[in-house]
């Protein structure tokens, strides 16, 4: 059974510890709210080093297509700044850190596991729970767990298949979305097409713009079609306050796929997203529609974009 292939981590990853826990007392409102500060600093800054390291490893890339005198000094100087972030994320304790950050702060960062919107939803649309005691059980694929349990509660009507990076769980499967096989005949591991791929605050992990459209064209691929669901979640600056991205882009971006948006929600953190297929695409007909624009000025805006 052929694995799917790990993607290099961008760091080396190295656990660091948090300090010593003390029993001693019960942590007060401040001892809280000062380490969800830093939980919240920690996640921040990882994601701003993870975007530098990808758009400088993607300047070197381009630079080395043309291997003039004048290309291969920059080159130079842009080994060393990646060098630099690279020792940089290392130092924040690299992605296992950030994964159990995130993970502990899963609940108040995100505003709550965001999986419960999804499973609320599911019942208001009808399709939980399953009545007919012989219908197959919905094959979901969690992109992205930091828990094989988010759906433990569902468990007798949806089969998770979770994925990560790096896996923080054994019943997690370490490997990049983008590297799940199409055909279930290539690896049993992946029982697709699937009823539900969740890719929630994933997509804005990725810090390559263009990889970042290619895993909703992975997306919508792996789905079962005409019926398949994909759960999509961002930080809600990212179609709210971002020069080159909105809401109506994501909806275009969503249509050209052949996928519809069936529900969608706004918390004061985060953007939910349920969208379903419903015909067939070509991926030669959409490559090159969505390159990054500016779409609006200013100067508290972010750069986020999805490029296809
Ligand atoms: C913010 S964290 C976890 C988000 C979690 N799904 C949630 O909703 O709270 C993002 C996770 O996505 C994982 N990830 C990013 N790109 C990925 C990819 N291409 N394949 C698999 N996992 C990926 C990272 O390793 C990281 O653990």
């Amino acid at each position: 059974m052929p694995k799917c292939n790990k993607r290099k981590l961008p760091i080396t990853v190295q656990t660091q510890h948090e300090g010593p826990v003390s029993n001693a007392r019960t942590p007060s409102k401040s001892d809280k709210s000062r380490k969800k500060a830093k939980r919240t600093l920690i996640i921040q800054e990882f994601h701003t080093l993870n975007k530098s390291l990808s758009s400088i490893r993607k300047e070197i890339e381009h630079l080395s297509r043309d291997s003039s005198k004048a290309n291969n000094k920059t080159i130079e100087q842009l080994k060393k700044s990646e060098t630099r972030t690279l020792e940089k994320l290392n130092d924040l304790g690299g992605l296992d850190t950030y994964q159990k950050q995130s993970l502990r702060g899963q609940s108040k960062i995100s505003g709550g596991d965001t999986s419960r919107w999804l499973i609320d939803l599911l019942f208001k649309l009808e399709i939980l729970p399953l009545v007919n005691k012989n219908t197959k059980k919905l094959e979901l694929l969690e992109v992205g767990a930091l828990s094989p349990l988010n759906y433990s509660k569902e468990f007798k009507w949806i089969k998770p298949t979770c994925i990560d990076l790096n896996s923080q769980h054994k019943l997690i499967i370490e490997c990049d979305f983008l590297s799940v096989p199409l055909d279930t005949n290539v690896s049993k591991q992946f029982p697709c097409p699937f009823d539900i791929i969740s890719l929630s605050l994933v997509v804005n992990f990725e810090g390559d713009i263009s990889k970042r459209g290619d895993m909703l064209i992975h997306a919508a691929k792996l789905l079962e079609p005409r019926s398949g669901l994909l759960f999509f979640v961002l930080p809600l600056p990212c179609i709210s306050n971002s020069r080159y991205f909105n809401e109506n882009k994501l909806l275009e971006i969503i249509s050209s796929l052949g996928m519809k948006c069936i529900a969608k929600h706004h918390s004061s953190k985060l953007a939910y997203y349920l969208f379903k297929v419903e015909k067939s695409f070509s991926v030669s007909e959409i490559k090159g529609k969505f390159p990054k624009i500016l779409i609006g000025d200013g100067s508290k805006k972010n750069n986020f974009c999805i490029k296809i």
